[in-house]
């Protein structure tokens, strides 16, 4: 297992250490000891999730205010960009971005410490996303910061994405954070 950190602090990018054999693979997609050591965090995981999207869906971005999940998230099927961004005012990477492919082929994690905006545009024929949470879903709680934002300019490989109507609606950052 190897960790990397990446632009934005606390966001690291782990590449878990595969078995490949005549049968086909095996990996430890967590461990409780090692994870914590190598992420450096002192959180439990308590809600496992499991989305699919088609080709072109973007799913975010995502956070909760008063209850802010950390997510440590990977792809089982197809591809993603997985994308997330700095919405912690005291941060010195406050406002900036981060994206990583995520696919079954390279079976890599990223863990999103709680606090940060979060989402994925799928460019394989559909992807099956699966993550841990930190905290537990509250919708109450829920925030969304539009994808295209010009001030976060973040560089998705989908020019016109599939969204939801919650996340079509999503606000900017200026309007969030400042
Ligand atoms: C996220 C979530 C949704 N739901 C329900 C609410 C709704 O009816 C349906 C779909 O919800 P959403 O459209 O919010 O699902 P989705 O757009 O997949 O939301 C997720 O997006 C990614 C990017 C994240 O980072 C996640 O934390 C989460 O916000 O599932 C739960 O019951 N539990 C959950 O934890």
């Amino acid at each position: 297992m190897k960790v990397t950190d990446t632009d934005v602090i606390g966001v690291k990018l782990v590449e878990p250490k595969v078995f490949g054999d005549e049968r086909g693979f095996f990996l430890e997609t967590f461990q409780q000891d090692r994870y914590r050591e190598m992420l450096d965090i002192d959180l439990d995981f308590v809600q496992d999730n499991h989305s699919r999207s088609s080709r072109n869906v973007l799913r975010g971005l995502h956070f909760q205010t008063s209850k802010p999940q950390g997510k440590l998230v990977r792809v089982v099927r197809g591809e993603v960009f997985d994308v997330v961004v700095d919405i912690r005012p005291e941060s010195a990477t406050f406002g900036k971005w981060v994206g990583v492919h995520l696919s079954e082929s390279n079976k890599n994690q990223l863990w999103v410490p709680p606090g940060l905006a979060h989402g994925f545009v799928v460019i394989s024929d559909f992807a099956d996303f699966e993550y841990k949470c930190t905290d537990y879903y509250d919708p109450k709680n829920e925030g969304c910061l539009i994808w295209n934002d010009p001030e976060v300019g973040i560089q998705w490989p989908v020019k016109t994405p599939l969204l939801s109507e919650k996340d079509a609606k999503g606000k900017l950052f200026g309007e969030l954070f400042k």
